[in-house]
């Protein structure tokens, strides 16, 4: 039978669930109370009474270990799962190993060895290939098993991943996520999935190690228009707070009361009050390297010109994330553009 509920009620029943096939939940993923998940929350939760342990998937396979990666795969790991690890560099695996996860040599073998395999990558191309590429996850799959890919990328990408999935037998489910280092290494991403519903009921206690809460959007393109639309609006955010933060300098303000008034008004945000005082001393530690910052802005202006949707405040921030690129700040955290607004033109 399946019940539907609001994702605030029923937290304690997923937790429950969660720690019915990964045993050794650490205590912030044994049930909680409500308070843990969104009091409202416009997506409905679904899952159903019958779920246990037998009928879960047991072996989970995570390829791409970046800033993202290895953090959502270490509370896989915690949780009590039995993770198989892959990532391009190979060193990257080693500190996963040693808690106890198992290293298979490509994509391919981790999907064959799993019964459902995540995937965290960078862009359109690296998700291409790790999927779909020799030796790619698609050569390990087979009717019974699924793909979860992560990564945050354009949905004619994660169209052709699914189709190739498909090709296999598998089921495929896109689920980019919202949140950062900080809520990937505490378990509190959002996560923004579509594709195969079935696949989606079947990894739901996952994502909820890994996350707060999960949307599930219908067909595959969905996940990734609202990330790319989120990302959108995070990366204009990002470029109109930078030239106010400038422009008050300039006059005379101190940046640091800028951000403090910024913070208790109507326009306060935690990525403001975040990392603001960090840019106020032009530090930009990686959280979001600004390279995917800008990849994003990328793809949702390529979103927005497939519909003929204006997007000009966007398209004036993407040219701002390619400026601080070519000044070699791709690697830094994107709250770092507000380097391109010091650029001093030469004479
Ligand atoms: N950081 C953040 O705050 C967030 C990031 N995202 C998205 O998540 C994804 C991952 O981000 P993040 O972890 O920060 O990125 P990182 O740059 O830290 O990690 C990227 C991962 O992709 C792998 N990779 C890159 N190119 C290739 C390739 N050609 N073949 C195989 N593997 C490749 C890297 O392997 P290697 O280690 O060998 O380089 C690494 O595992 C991106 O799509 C990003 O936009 C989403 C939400 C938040
Ligand atoms: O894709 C990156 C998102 C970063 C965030 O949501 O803080």
């Amino acid at each position: 039978m399946l019940i539907l509920a609001r994702g605030a009620n029923y937290s304690h029943h997923y937790a429950s669930m969660a720690a019915s096939f990964c045993p050794a939940l650490p205590h912030h993923l044994k049930p909680t109370p409500i308070s843990r998940f969104p009091k409202v929350s416009f997506s409905f939760k679904v899952f159903s009474s019958q779920t246990s342990a037998d009928e879960n998937p047991t072996r989970v396979g995570f390829l791409g270990l970046g800033i993202m990666g290895s953090p959502m795969a270490h509370n896989l790991i915690k949780a009590g799962c039995d993770v198989t690890v892959w990532n391009r560099t190979k060193s990257k695996c080693d500190p996963l190993i040693d808690l106890g996860a198992k290293y298979k040599a490509s994509p391919g073998e981790v999907a064959a060895s799993c019964d459902v395999t995540f995937a965290m990558l960078a862009d359109p191309e690296s998700a291409m290939v790790v999927a779909c590429g020799e030796q790619g996850a698609a050569s390990g799959m087979s009717p019974g098993k699924g793909y979860v890919d992560i990564s945050t990328v354009d949905g004619p990408t994660s169209t052709l991943i699914n189709a190739q999935i498909k090709e296999t037998g598998a089921l495929f489910l896109e689920a980019p996520v919202s949140g950062s280092k900080k809520p990937a290494e505490d378990g509190q991403l959002i996560f923004l999935t579509a594709g195969d519903k079935s696949l989606y009921d079947k990894v739901s206690s996952y994502l909820d190690i890994m996350g707060k809460s999960r949307f599930y959007l219908g067909d595959v393109g969905n996940g990734a228009a609202m990330k790319l639309v989120v990302n959108m609006i995070m990366g204009s955010m990002m470029t109109s707070f930078a030239e106010g933060l400038l422009l008050g300098e300039k006059v005379g303000l101190d940046p640091t009361v800028i951000v403090e008034v910024i913070s208790q008004g109507a326009i306060s945000a935690p990525m403001f009050s975040m990392k603001g005082p960090s840019m106020v001393q032009s530090k930009y530690p990686t959280a979001f390297p600004l390279k995917h910052q800008q990849k994003d802005m990328r793809l949702a202006l390529g979103l927005a010109e497939s519909v003929s949707q204006s997007t000009p405040i966007a398209a004036a921030a993407n040219e701002l994330y390619k400026v601080a690129k070519s000044h070699g700040l791709s690697d830094h955290d994107f709250s770092a553009v507000i380097e391109a607004l010091k650029v001093k033109i030469k004479d």
